[in-house]
């Protein structure tokens, strides 16, 4: 893929509603993001960012609306098929990582493509060249040595290894401190210029937001486009 924004929706959420307890979370949300774009989600605590996360990733089931992942409604889809489309399609960085410690930061991305049906030399290969790529060190000591930025970019290449369609990535940059947090986002916010996915970044950093393509503000159960520079 040349890297190139295009129309392709690789993420097209379209009238999405999930309420939980009485309370409407998600009202009518729609959210396009294309090939080669990037989007920030922004909204105060508890207003159902990572809740919406969720339903993107296929792990909370809306009550209506659909969620297009690579051209497929992944709402509609089987548990089986899903959690084939969403090892295929989409990767997720979360906020501290969920690497697994003792492991090495190579054997952390190879085990997402080996559980994706890669072989073991290839996975190997391709995990050694994407931390090359994103500058992690020390790639054959326990991942609990690592800083918390390389940590973060280790949780990218795992990703990424599978050549996901869509990046999800829940607050990355929460648990770094101002230059490691800009490290992370320089990574993170090449990637869908150079590998032609969608990202999807929720975040409270009004920083971290403003480098998105378009950035999204989650009030009152439904998404509000923000201009950049103002996140109260
Ligand atoms: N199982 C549940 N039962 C009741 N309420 C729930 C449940 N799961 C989530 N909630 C509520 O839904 C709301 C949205 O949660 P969510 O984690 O999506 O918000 P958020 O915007 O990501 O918050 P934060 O920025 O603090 O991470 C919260 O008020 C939470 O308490």
């Amino acid at each position: 893929m040349d890297g190139t924004a295009t129309d392709d929706p690789m993420l097209a959420v379209k009238g999405l509603r999930y309420e939980i307890a009485d309370r409407v979370l998600l009202d009518g949300v729609d959210l396009r993001v294309s090939a080669g774009e990037s989007a920030a989600v922004v909204g105060p605590s508890g207003s159902g960012k990572s809740t919406l996360l969720g339903c993107v990733l296929g792990l909370i089931r809306p009550s209506a609306g659909s969620v297009q992942v690579a051209g497929s409604d992944i709402v509609k889809m089987r548990q089986r098929t899903l959690e084939r489309h969403r090892s295929r399609h989409m990767g997720v960085v979360f906020q501290f990582g969920e690497l697994l410690p003792e492991l090495t930061p190579v054997e952390n991305v190879a085990l997402a493509a080996l559980l994706g049906g890669t072989g073991s030399h290839q996975a190997y290969q391709r995990a050694e060249e994407l931390l090359n790529e994103l500058a992690v060190p020390y790639q054959g000591v326990p991942t609990s040595r690592l800083s918390g930025g390389e940590r973060q970019r280790t949780a990218v290449a795992r990703a990424l290894i599978n050549e996901p369609a869509v990046l999800l990535a829940d607050e990355p940059t929460g648990a770094l401190d101002a230059a490691t947090r800009d490290s992370v986002a320089d990574v993170l916010f090449t990637v869908p210029e150079r590998r032609g996915c969608a990202l999807v970044v929720v975040t409270h950093d009004a920083e971290v937001a403003d480098r998105a393509d378009h950035c999204w503000e989650l009030k009152d159960a439904t998404l509000v486009q923000r201009v950049p520079g103002v996140l109260s």
